[in-house]
C-alpha cells in the first residue's frame, strides 16, 4: 500500500482521496481552506456527491484518511503526491488560470528531500507538465529523484465515486527521460482497478494532457451538435428527441450525450474548451480549433433562446411576470452551480423584469451565494405558487415525477417550458398545461406564433 497526498480537496480531490483510501492506501488530503478541512475531518462532504460521504466516513473512521493544511506534513508522509486543485478560466480571458497548480509545485517541491512522484490530475493546457518538470528539477532538493507524471481525471459529478473506482480507462503521461518509476507506482496504486481489466494507457506528458482536453472538447461538441439540430428542428417543425434516438442507434454515433436542451455548463466543459482554444493559439495551431468557437456560441445561444422563449410565451414582456425556475444545478445529482445554464437563465429573466423564484433539491445554498437577489423556495410547489410560467431547467428525477395536477393547483397559469426535454409531454398536456419543449414540434408551433 502507498502513502498518498492529495492537494486540493474539492470535487475532484476529495473524491480521489476518499477512493484511494477505499483501495486501502494511507491518504492525506491537503487544502488551504480550513473550513473545508474541518468538515472533511469530521467525515462530512462539503458538497453534494451521491455515495461519497459513505466512503469518506468509512475511511476517516478506519484512520486511513486524514486531512491537513500542512505541506510539510504531506511532504514527509507521502510517496505519491496528487495535484487536484482548480484550474478556472482567467477573468476576461479564455486561458486557464494555473496559479493554484503552480502554487502546489512551488510550495511542495522545496520540501521533497527523498524520492517521490507527483501525479497531476487537474485539467491543464498541454505543455504544463513539461514546464513544471523543469521547475521541479530546480526546486526539489531530491532533484531527479522527484518525478512528475500526468494522470488526468475523467470523473463526472454525480457519478464521481463510481467513475473513480470503475473508470472507463486510466491515462498516464510520463516524462520519457525518467519514465519507469511513475508508471510502476501508478500500477501499484491502481492495482485493484487494473486487475479488473480497466484499460491503462501510458503515454508521454503532452499526449496525456491532450487526451483530457480533447475528450471534453468532443463531449462539448456532441452536445452543441444536437443543440444545433434542435434549432433546425424548431425551424422545420421536427422533433430533436426522435432525431437523437434515431441517429443514436448507429453505433458510430451513439445515443449518449445527445440530449438537447439549454446546453452544457459546470466547472469543466465551458472553461476547458476555452482554455483549449487559447492554448492552441499560443502553439500557433488556433485554426485547428476554430470549430470550438462555434461549439461555445451554439451553447451560449441556448441560454439566450430560453429567455426569449419565456418572454414570448408570456406575450412579449417579462416585466412583472412571476416565473418559477425548477433546477439551479448545472446538472442533476449535483449541487454545483459553476457556470450553470439554469441559474444564468434565472438571472437573465430577473434582469429583464420578471420576479423569479428558484427551487433546486440540492443547490439552493450555492445558488444564493452566487445570485443573492433571486427568490428561493423550499419546494417545487412553493416556487410555483402564483406562477405565470414554470421552467424546468435541470432534469432532477424529482421534477420528472411532479404531479401536473398538484402543481396546476398552485400556479396562476398552467404554462411550462421543459428546457431539458425530461418531462412526459402528454401527461402534462392532458392535465391542461400549455407545454413547450426544446427542438420539438410544440416549440415550433410556439415559434410560428411569434
Ligand atoms: N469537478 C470535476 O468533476 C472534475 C473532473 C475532472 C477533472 N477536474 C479538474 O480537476 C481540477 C479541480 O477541480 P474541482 O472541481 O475539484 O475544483 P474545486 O474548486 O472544487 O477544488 C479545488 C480545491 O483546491 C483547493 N486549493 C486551492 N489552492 C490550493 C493550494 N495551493 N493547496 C491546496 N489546495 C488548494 C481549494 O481550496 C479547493 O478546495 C480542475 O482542474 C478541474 O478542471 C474536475
Ligand atoms: O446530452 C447531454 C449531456 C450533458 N449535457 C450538459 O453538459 C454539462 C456537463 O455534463 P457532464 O459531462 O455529465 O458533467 P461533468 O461532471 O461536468 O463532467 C464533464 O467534465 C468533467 C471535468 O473535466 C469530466 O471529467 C467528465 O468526463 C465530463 O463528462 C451539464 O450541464 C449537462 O446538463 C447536455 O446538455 N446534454
Amino acid at each position: 500500500m502507498t502513502n498518498i497526498a492529495v492537494f486540493g480537496t474539492g470535487y475532484l480531490g476529495a473524491t480521489h482521496a476518499a477512493c484511494m483510501a477505499e483501495l486501502g492506501h494511507e491518504v492525506l488530503g491537503v487544502d488551504v481552506d480550513k473550513a473545508k478541512l474541518a468538515k472533511l475531518e469530521a467525515g462530512e462532504v462539503p458538497f453534494y456527491e451521491p455515495g461519497l460521504e459513505e466512503v469518506l466516513r468509512r475511511n476517516v473512521d478506519a484512520g486511513r484518511l486524514r486531512f491537513t493544511s500542512s505541506y510539510e506534513e504531506a511532504a514527509a508522509f507521502a510517496d505519491a503526491h496528487f495535484i487536484g486543485v482548480g484550474t478556472p478560466q482567467k477573468k476576461g480571458e479564455y486561458a486557464a488560470d494555473l496559479r493554484y497548480v503552480d502554487e502546489v509545485v512551488e510550495t511542495l517541491a522545496p520540501l521533497l528531500t527523498s524520492p517521490a512522484v507527483i501525479f497531476g490530475k487537474s485539467t491543464v493546457p498541454v505543455g504544463t507538465a513539461a514546464r513544471l518538470t523543469k521547475r521541479l528539477r530546480v526546486l526539489a532538493p531530491a532533484g531527479g529523484l522527484v518525478e512528475l507524471a500526468w494522470n488526468p481525471e475523467f470523473l463526472r459529478e454525480g457519478f464521481a465515486v463510481q467513475d473513480t473506482l470503475r473508470p472507463d480507462r486510466l491515462v498516464l503521461g510520463v516524462d520519457r527521460e525518467t519514465a519507469g518509476r511513475a508508471e510502476n507506482l501508478a500500477r501499484e496504486i491502481y492495482a485493484q482497478l487494473l486487475a479488473n481489466e480497466i484499460p491503462f494507457i501510458v503515454t508521454d506528458l503532452a499526449t496525456a494532457e491532450l487526451v483530457k482536453t480533447s475528450a471534453n472538447a468532443f463531449l462539448a461538441t456532441k452536445i452543441s451538435f444536437i443543440n444545433a439540430m434542435a434549432e433546425v428542428c424548431e425551424a422545420a417543425g421536427a422533433d430533436v428527441t426522435m432525431l437523437a434516438e434515431a441517429i443514436g442507434h448507429d453505433e458510430r454515433i451513439g445515443r449518449r450525450f445527445l440530449n438537447a436542451g439549454i446546453g452544457f455548463g459546470g466547472g469543466c466543459l465551458p472553461k476547458d474548451i476555452r482554455a483549449f482554444m487559447a492554448r492552441a493559439g499560443e502553439l500557433g495551431a488556433d485554426q485547428a480549433l476554430t470549430f470550438l468557437r462555434e461549439v461555445d456560441a451554439i451553447n451560449m445561444r441556448r441560454r439566450v433562446r430560453m429567455v426569449e422563449s419565456a418572454r414570448d410565451v408570456l406575450g412579449g414582456s417579462l416585466i412583472g411576470a412571476r416565473v418559477a425556475v425548477l433546477g439551479a444545478a448545472f446538472k442533476p445529482n449535483s449541487d454545483d452551480v459553476r457556470d450553470s445554464p439554469a441559474l444564468n437563465i434565472a438571472g437573465q429573466l430577473q434582469l429583464q423584469g420578471a420576479s423569479v423564484t428558484v427551487y433546486d433539491p440540492k443547490a439552493i445554498e450555492n445558488s444564493r451565494a452566487l445570485f443573492p437577489t433571486l427568490n428561493y423556495a423550499p419546494s417545487a410547489e412553493h416556487a410555483c405558487s402564483g406562477a405565470d410560467l414554470t421552467l424546468v431547467l435541470t432534469e432532477w428525477t424529482e421534477f420528472r415525477d411532479l404531479d401536473p395536477d398538484v402543481l396546476g393547483n398552485v400556479v396562476r397559469t398552467r404554462t411550462i417550458i421543459d428546457g431539458r426535454n425530461c418531462l412526459d409531454r402528454e401527461r402534462w398536456m392532458e392535465r391542461g398545461w400549455s407545454f413547450y419543449g426544446v427542438g420539438t414540434p410544440g416549440a415550433s408551433r410556439f415559434e410560428s406564433s411569434r
